[in-house]
């Protein structure tokens, strides 16, 4: 049995260098298809197009594609390896894309000096897709990129790292204080990271009900407090008025531990500390902040997932990016706003509270699955994901006006 380093190179390797291709969707075999597809024919519709730009989405695949874009300063929890070390992760992205939202992606690797240089990069080439999936890109810089694509582009641009891990964990969270009969109003969340997926997730809790004071945030310097300065402008907003400086001090009592920042940085004792009935979000990946192992055998009590998809309640945004887009596709949406975010944490939570089919059961080798502690979260390979989010998702933004298409009937 070679270990999961060879199976994982290998599967890269074979049966040709990397995991997904483009394929052909009109018939290119004769003279004829080819004066269509190509030339004289395909001057009608740039003549087309040229006169009324909207017709791009008539008669290009622009509509269906999906740019998946990072300049590898935050690949997953390795951290900052460079834009080509990035793309296995890219093209995964577009696979993932491709298998459960049937969306086609690009995946481009950005070299840059400066945020504008990478922000000029893309804003220049984002009108040849229908939207733009940021992804591994370090805060805080990602928060100034975000924000200036958002302003500058005519597609939903999308820092997955940012929105999707917060929509994901949103939604596995209330479900797991539902299991073990914890308010989100009351819960002492401790954070640690405080970058780009922990600014978003946090921000998305308190949406949801969380409550500001409650939160304790940690980055490499430990918890953050009003007493630190030179905190940037999206730390500051989670500076809590408190003497805990270590996470040993915040962990204590805590009901929730989500961590976004790296590998084994929570330990046993720590754990030992938390409040009882404890969830233990370790989301880094891919080793996650404290091994689901080291959690069952240290806290029975406690609900535990991790990013991964070899463990039970993976809190992953790949249960929420591929349905994201596919709903904002549909209908055309300018952006993927708040309403449109809430949506998918409402749509993905109950989801995982509905009775499971045999065929989620039989690609997951799991004899069965009921929503409770083991699982809190649907799995990616079911189906119903992209019916119930895209279609919460279409709906909110039809809802709050920045669709330009109506629901679609499949959506009805
Ligand atoms: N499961 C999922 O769906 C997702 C998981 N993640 C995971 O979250 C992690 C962070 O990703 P992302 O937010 O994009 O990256 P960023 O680079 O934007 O942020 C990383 C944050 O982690 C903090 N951090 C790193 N090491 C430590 C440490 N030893 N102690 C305390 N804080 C630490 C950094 O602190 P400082 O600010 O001081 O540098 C920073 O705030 C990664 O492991 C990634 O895999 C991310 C997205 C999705
Ligand atoms: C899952 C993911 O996007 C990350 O770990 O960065
Ligand atoms: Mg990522």
């Amino acid at each position: 049995m070679l270990d999961i380093r060879q199976q994982a190179l290998d599967y890269h390797a074979f049966p040709s260098p990397g995991k997904i291709s483009i394929e052909i969707t009109s018939p290119a075999e004769t003279t004829q298809d080819l004066s269509l597809a190509y030339s004289p024919g395909v001057a009608e519709p740039v003549r087309e197009i040229a006169q009324n730009p909207e017709d791009v989405y008539k008669y290009t695949a622009k509509g269906n594609t999906v740019a998946v874009i990072s300049n590898g300063t935050a690949i997953l929890g390795l951290g900052n390896l460079g834009p080509m070390a990035s793309k296995p992760v890219m093209e995964g992205k577009a696979l993932l894309f491709k298998r459960f939202a049937n969306i086609d992606s690009f995946d481009i690797q950005v070299k840059h000096n400066t945020v504008e240089e990478f922000v000029a990069t893309v804003a220049n080439i984002a009108d040849s897709f229908g939207g733009i999936n940021l992804e591994d890109i370090k805060a805080p810089e990602c928060f100034e990129i975000e924000r200036a694509l958002i302003a500058q582009c005519d597609v939903p641009v999308f820092h997955d790292d940012q929105h999707g891990t917060a929509i994901v964990t949103a939604a596995g969270l209330l479900n797991a204080l539902e299991i073990q009969d914890k308010s989100i109003a009351t819960a002492k969340i401790v954070c640690l990271g405080a970058g780009a997926a922990a600014i978003a997730c946090m921000d998305l809790l308190i949406k949801c009900g969380a409550n500001r004071s409650n939160i304790f945030m940690l980055d490499r310097q430990g918890v953050i407090t009003t007493r630190r300065s030179g905190l940037n402008r999206y730390k500051q907003q989670f500076a809590n008025d408190t003497d805990s400086k270590t996470l040993t001090d915040a962990i204590k009592d805590a009901d929730v531990f989500v961590g976004v920042s790296g590998p084994n940085l929570l330990s046993a004792q720590q754990l030992a500390l938390m409040a009882s009935k404890p969830i233990v979000f370790a989301c880094s990946n891919p080793d996650p902040e404290i091994s689901p192992e080291l959690v069952h055998k240290t806290r029975p009590d406690a609900i535990m997932a991790t990013g991964r998809s070899d463990y039970p309640n993976q809190v992953n945004n790949v249960l929420c990016f591929p349905f994201i887009f596919r709903g904002a596709l549909d209908v055309r949406a300018t952006e993927i706003n708040d309403a449109m975010k809430i949506a998918a944490v409402e749509a993905i939570r109950g989801l995982a509270q509905l009775a499971v089919p045999e065929k989620v059961l039989a690609a997951t080798g799991e004899a069965s699955l009921a929503f409770g502690p083991g699982y809190i979260i649907p799995k990616p390979m079911d189906e119903r994901l992209c019916e119930k989010v895209a279609k919460a998702v279409a709906t909110a933004a039809v809802e709050s006006g920045v669709a330009k298409l109506p629901l679609p009937a499949k959506y009805q």
